[in-house]
Parts: C-alpha cells; sequence; structure tokens
C-alpha cells in the first residue's frame, strides 16, 4: 500500500486555502477535509458543538480550541486509511499540539497574500451556503450572477468578509498562528507561498507537491464534507 500522506494548508482569511485544496484534491486526490465546511455541516445538523460554535461563528469570533478538538480529531482517528489535507485547522497552537498528538504531518503549506488583496477579494466573494462553494465575480464567476451554478440557489455574502470586519479578523489570525508557524518552521515540514495571485502560486505548489505524492488523475476528485 502506498505510504499515506498528511498535509495542512494555512492562511488568513480569503488567501485562497479552500481554492488550493479543491485544485490539490482534483491534482493528486487527497481529502480535502475543511473545519468551515465541517462547522457548518454541525451547526445545520443541530447537534451540540455545532449549537455552540454557531454561537462565535455568528459574533465574528474563532470557534474555542476545546470545541474544535472535540469535533475535529475523533474524525481524524478515523481516517487511518486515507491521504487528507486538512483546510482551516489547526489555526492555535493549542489545535496544533492536540493534532500532533494524533498523527504525524508530512507537510504544511503556508499562504502569505498581502492585505490589499485579502480585501478585494473577500468584499467579492459570494459563497452557496449549503455547499460551501465560493465565487468571485472577477476570478471564478458564477455562469449566472448571484446564482450558485450547480443548484441554482441564490448566493449570499458574508458580513465579516466586509473590510471593517477584515482588519480585527486579520490581526488576530496573525497573533495566532505565528506560533503554529514556528512550531512548523521547527519540525522542517513549512512551505511558505507568497503572491496575489492563486493561478501563479498553484504551479509552486503543484511541483512541490509532485515531489512528494504521485498525481492522480482529474476523474479521482475527492471533496468530502467531514460528516
Ligand atoms: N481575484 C482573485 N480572487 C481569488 C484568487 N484566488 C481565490 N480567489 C477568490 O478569493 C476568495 C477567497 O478564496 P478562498 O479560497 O475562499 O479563501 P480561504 O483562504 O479558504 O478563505 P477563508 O475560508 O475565509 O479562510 C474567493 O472568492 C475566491 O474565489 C485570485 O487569485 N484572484
Ligand atoms: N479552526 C477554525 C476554523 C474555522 N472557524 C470558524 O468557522 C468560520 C468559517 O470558516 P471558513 O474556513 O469556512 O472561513 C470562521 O470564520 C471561524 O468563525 C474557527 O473558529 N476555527
Amino acid at each position: 500500500m502506498a505510504k499515506l500522506f498528511r498535509a495542512v494548508i494555512m492562511g488568513p482569511p480569503g488567501s485562497g486555502k479552500g481554492t488550493i485544496s479543491e485544485r490539490i484534491a482534483q491534482s493528486f486526490g487527497l481529502k480535502h477535509l475543511s473545519s468551515g465546511d465541517f462547522l457548518r455541516e454541525n451547526i445545520a445538523a443541530n447537534t451540540e458543538a455545532g449549537v455552540l460554535a454557531k454561537t462565535y461563528i455568528e459574533r465574528g469570533l474563532m470557534v474555542p480550541d476545546n470545541v474544535m478538538t472535540r469535533l475535529l480529531l475523533p474524525r481524524l482517528e478515523e481516517m487511518t486509511r486515507h491521504s487528507w489535507l486538512m483546510d482551516g485547522f489547526p489555526c492555535t497552537l493549542a489545535q496544533a499540539k492536540a493534532l500532533n498528538s494524533t498523527c504525524d504531518l508530512d507537510l504544511v503549506i503556508s499562504l502569505n497574500i498581502p492585505y490589499e488583496t485579502l480585501k478585494d477579494r473577500l468584499s467579492d466573494r459570494w459563497i452557496h451556503p449549503a455547499s460551501g462553494r465560493v465565487y468571485n465575480r472577477g476570478f471564478n464567476p458564477p455562469r449566472v450572477q448571484g446564482r450558485d451554478d450547480l443548484s441554482g440557489e441564490p448566493l449570499i455574502q458574508h458580513d465579516n468578509d466586509q473590510p471593517e470586519a477584515l482588519v480585527a479578523r486579520l490581526r488576530h489570525y496573525k497573533d495566532v498562528a505565528k506560533p503554529v508557524i514556528d512550531l512548523y518552521k521547527s519540525k522542517g515540514i513549512l512551505h511558505t507561498f507568497s503572491g496575489t495571485e492563486t493561478d501563479r502560486i498553484w504551479p509552486y505548489i503543484n511541483s512541490l507537491l509532485s515531489t512528494k505524492i504521485p498525481s492522480r488523475p482529474e476523474t479521482d476528485t475527492q471533496h468530502i464534507p467531514m460528516p
């Protein structure tokens, strides 16, 4: 059996984690695990943790470490036979230490994107809430303005994607991510990619991963929303 591969993608809000994760999942057949999707599914299903998480997300706050780890780690422990890419977790040192006690990561991708770029992208991000599919009017517009390509349902924007909320979110990200980045750097598994365009960053990520995992045909795409 091929060696399993476990990776994490980190970056501030709007840095393109979800967009790049989808490309990685398509090209390399890793399962894309999105902590944001997982939270939204728990909220929709009214699970105990979902109800609790909702009270934080609605106020634009981060969900506490103990709730995140209680939700995610059991799920990761079940994935003993899969290679995966985790998007959005860990985002604090406590979460990283908890993840560390569950599995050994092979690689961490950190996206370093200028503030002005994040602001422009997020103020133009449109989301299909049920699926988590994201659009951007310039970069990947929906076929019909304001409507999801697959379901035709309306797209929404999040208040905390607007510039007023973004400054605080970014400051918070910088504070909590620094020790996580330092930890992964000290382990020798951190790879940082800087730039303003996903299409220019992607070839570098693609070629790094090509040296680590064999590529897979596009038909093997695997995005699994975590149950
Ligand atoms: N203009 C432009 N938009 C981009 C680019 N890459 C991604 N986007 C858009 O920027 C927005 C943010 O991208 P995401 O992939 O959702 O970023 P994220 O890091 O997952 O964001 P969070 O879920 O908030 O943490 C989306 O609307 C994307 O479609 C790019 O190179 N240029
Ligand atoms: N480790 C995390 C990840 C996410 N959140 C909260 O979920 C919201 C949506 O996440 P996206 O990755 O889809 O943007 C996010 O705004 C946070 O409120 C979290 O608390 N901790």
